[in-house]
């Protein structure tokens, strides 16, 4: 199915200057240089394989998720700005700026913030009706709670998000979470001064990397977040939003630029949740793409860093080979990282969770069995039969949508996750990341439920599909989720 990015088939919203048409004419007409330089910069990404790459002002530039996060470090001043214009609560930045943050401190400021926001709430309210599309019954309305008062009171952005993500331009790890691992990060090719901004830019991303990637720019303004654009993924988006899977997609507005970058505009997934629990599941039985096993065969560039996080692991996992170079090819460490985890057995993996006091747990690379993904599923949701029913049933709901889906047929989806969220009141799961979801070439379909073998494309989504919650809470030998 040939899909073309062209955000004017998405909806408006009226919070921003510029509709999402003349975003693209911005884009297209009225700054052609900072669309291609940020074109540029994201090919310059593709073609380096996702190594590092040093510029001229030394930084680090090539590293996919690393790269963002510079870009965005960089911009930190334009955004703040922007975020002023927009109403963002700016000072949840200082506080994060501040080096002995911690989860306490955030709950703290994010109960004083959540006084404050009731005058966002009624304007974002107004903003959320004059969408196009009508409000979806996409979320579990959990029994016995109404949505509105929550929704009203959380339709500004939750601050744990906006406040990790501030944290993520810092110059060090305001949560207290670095690693010496992470200290150690770095690729080929560096010199010493880009080495010492690669470690902090490193080190942020090895401990915030699930809630707080900076490639995500918080913006309270319309509950919306921005993510760097990435033409694969805004393709992406805009075929699922004329797709049965739109109900379980965030939204996409459109593309924006901020200074010289562009960003994609997606629906705040956590808007109207309080105090969320997320989880993260990255789907199928593979994370990288076969392009990346065919550049490793011929001359992929050596990642240190991967080297780095593969020995901290396990010192054992690297061959001899490997470890006088130091250095794996990024699909070594991929596909070493899916033999590790259930991703390869199971056709998914936990990423990581995020519980309601802001702990974040990522210990879930070694887990294997499903019955070690049950403990932690039921760890995710505290075994509450309300939440594991809502989830079941979106779950269902998406299985269904997923088999009437053309997009689903016609693209293979490498490291897409599944997010899971809910609070006292709701629960939802959908889908998000697709930069690496792409499109097959006419006429092939895949059928997402049987191994992979090298040529066939086949992701294993459903295969992560199934064993996710229909193979293993919803079968669980106890009396109460029999129920389910
Ligand atoms: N629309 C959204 N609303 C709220 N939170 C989101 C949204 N999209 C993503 N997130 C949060 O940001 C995290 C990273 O998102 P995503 O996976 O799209 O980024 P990425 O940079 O592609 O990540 P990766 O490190 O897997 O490459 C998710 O785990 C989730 O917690
Ligand atoms: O979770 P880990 O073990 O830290 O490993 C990262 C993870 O596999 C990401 O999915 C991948 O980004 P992509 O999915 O975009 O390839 C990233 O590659 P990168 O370093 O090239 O961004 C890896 O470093």
């Amino acid at each position: 199915m040939a899909c073309q990015s062209n955000a004017t088939n998405v909806k408006e919203d009226k919070t921003e200057e510029l509709q999402s048409t003349e975003r693209n004419e911005e884009l297209t007409t009225r700054s052609p240089r900072d669309w291609l330089k940020a074109k540029w910069k994201l090919r310059r990404k593709e073609r380096s394989g996702g190594s590092f790459e040093v510029d001229a002002d030394s930084c680090e530039r090539g590293r996919w998720s690393g790269k963002r996060r510079v870009e965005e470090t960089e911009k930190k001043e334009e955004f703040n700005d922007d975020d002023d214009d927009e109403g963002c609560a700016n000072a949840e930045g200082k506080h994060w700026r501040g080096r002995n943050s911690s989860f306490e401190k955030v709950r703290k400021e994010e109960e004083e913030d959540e006084d404050g926001r009731s005058t966002i709430s009624a304007v974002e309210g107004d903003t959320k009706s004059s969408r196009e599309t009508p409000k979806r019954n996409d979320e579990e309305e959990l029994p016995g709670v109404t949505e509105g008062s929550t929704t009203q009171q959380w339709s500004s952005p939750h601050p744990i998000l906006s406040k990790l993500l501030h944290s993520s331009t810092s110059s060090s790890s305001s949560l207290n979470l670095s690693s010496a691992e992470s200290d150690e990060v770095f690729s080929e090719g560096e010199d010493a001064g880009s080495k010492r901004k690669t470690f902090r830019k490193v080190r942020i991303s090895e401990n915030n990397t699930l809630y707080t990637d900076a490639a995500l720019k918080y913006v309270s303004k319309g509950g919306e977040v921005l993510k760097l654009y990435s033409e694969v993924e805004a393709n992406c988006l805009d075929c699922l939003m004329r797709d049965p899977l739109r109900p379980f997609v965030p939204q996409y507005h459109g593309l924006v630029t901020r200074g010289e970058l562009c960003y994609i505009r997606l629906e705040d997934l956590l808007s109207g949740l309080k105090r969320p629990v997320i989880m993260d599941c990255k789907m199928g039985v593979r994370t990288y793409q076969e392009d990346e096993l065919v550049k490793a065969r011929v001359k992929a560039p050596l990642r240190s860093d991967m080297y780095q996080k593969m020995v901290k692991m396990d010192p054992s996992a690297p061959s001899a080979e490997e470890h006088a170079q130091k250095g794996v090819t990024k699909w070594r460490y991929l596909q070493w990282r899916d033999s590790i985890s259930s991703t390869s057995t199971l056709g998914f993996r936990i990423e990581g969770i995020m519980m309601e006091d802001g702990s974040i747990q990522r210990d879930f690379r070694k887990i294997q069995t499903l019955a070690q993904v049950t403990e932690a599923l039921l760890y995710f949701t505290r075994s509450q039969l309300h939440t594991l029913r809502a989830y079941h049933s979106r779950l269902l709901a998406l299985s269904d949508a997923l088999k009437n889906s053309p997009f689903f047929r016609t693209h293979e989806v490498i490291g897409s996750s599944l997010l899971f969220v809910h609070d006292h009141s709701k629960a939802s799961v959908w889908m998000i990341d697709f930069g690496k979801t792409t499109p097959l070439p006419d006429s092939q379909e895949l059928r997402h439920n049987v191994p992979w073998s090298e040529g066939s494309r086949e992701d294993g989504y459903l295969i992560g599909l199934s064993s996710l919650f229909f193979r293993s809470v919803a079968k669980r030998d106890n009396p109460i989720l029999y129920t389910l």
